[in-house]
């Protein structure tokens, strides 16, 4: 039994109809920062506490630039789980990751714009760092999980994270490349950002459903080409996360992202708006109560 261990697992694309939980319960939490993609399912895989969440709600209701990411995460942290596992559709910039083989992203480039991606902001001001985006520890455990569950695995890449809805153009996509991304996504900014400010060790393992469009001979990204990888994915996806709770040391060891708003906020607390330190219970209740 591992029960300090509180594992909150996105799904996206490929995992919108879930996971299956023992004793399984549905809640629907409220956020302060309005509404959530959906319920989250609360249960057990052989011990370990998960809770998990569907990105873009059941059925796939929400696009990309539509996902509440701050709701998300906000209601993750409420059912306080204690580390964050993204599992997400990617597109591959790199002729050497082929669709079907999974990634354990280790950084972003965030081409997003016009999200929250802060839960701070004009009366609580904060600067986390995020040099280092994901949770290694989690991306390590993620990542043997992933091995264990059959996938194919790199460790480490570059996710750009672009608006969409629609795919790349070809000269952005030779773009990305030569920025050095190595594969492209829709979700995982400002998602990462938000897990940091919650004080959430996140980690995203990417799923490649396609080439993204640099390859010059070859029709750009099609969808159904993506939802068919996809459905070939989500069963190793699931299992993955099986085999993440079977693999977790009994106890859990803090992390430095655990504290990582230990020294963030520079509003002085006689400047702080009360409605945002309100808001903010959840999210960074422990350095502002
Ligand atoms: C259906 S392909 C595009 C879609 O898939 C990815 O979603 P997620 O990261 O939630 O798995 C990608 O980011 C796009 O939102
Ligand atoms: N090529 C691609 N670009 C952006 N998001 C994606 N999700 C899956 N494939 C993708």
């Amino acid at each position: 039994m591992s029960d300090n261990w509180f594992i909150g697992i996105i799904g996206g694309s490929g995992l919108s109809e879930g996971l299956e939980l023992e004793e399984a319960q549905e809640v629907a939490i409220k956020s302060p920062f309005g509404e959530p993609s959906g319920p989250v399912t609360l249960g057990r895989i052989g011990g370990v506490r998960v809770a998990f969440l569907a990105r873009h709600g059941q059925g796939h209701r929400v696009p990309p630039s539509q996902v509440n990411y701050r709701a998300n995460i906000d209601v993750l942290k409420r059912a306080r789980v204690t580390d964050v596992l993204a599992l997400s559709a990617i597109g591959s910039l790199r002729e050497e990751i082929a669709p079907g083989e999974f990634v354990a992203v280790d950084q972003f480039i965030d081409r997003t714009t016009s999200r929250e991606n802060s839960f701070f902001g004009p009366g609580c001001v904060a600067h986390v760092s995020l040099a280092d985006p994901v949770c290694p520890r989690l991306a390590q455990y993620a990542g043997d999980a992933a091995k264990a569950a059959g996938a194919a695995l790199h460790r480490g890449g570059t996710y750009v994270a672009i608006d969409g809805p629609q795919f790349s153009t070809r000269a952005e996509s030779r773009l990305y490349r030569a920025w050095a991304g190595d594969v492209i996504g829709m979700t995982g900014m400002p998602e990462a950002r938000l897990a940091r400010e919650a004080e959430l060790p996140y980690a995203m393992l990417g799923m490649a459903t396609d080439y993204d469009s640099f390859r010059d001979e070859e029709a750009g990204v099609d969808v159904t080409d993506v939802l068919s990888i996809m459905r070939d994915n989500a069963s190793i996806a699931a299992q993955t996360v099986v085999e993440l709770c079977k693999s977790l040391p009994a106890e859990r060891s803090r992390v430095p992202i655990d504290t990582a708003l230990e020294h963030a906020i520079i509003t002085a607390p006689d400047a702080r708006d009360p409605e945002l330190v309100t808001r903010l219970d959840a999210v960074a209740g422990r350095v502002l109560s």
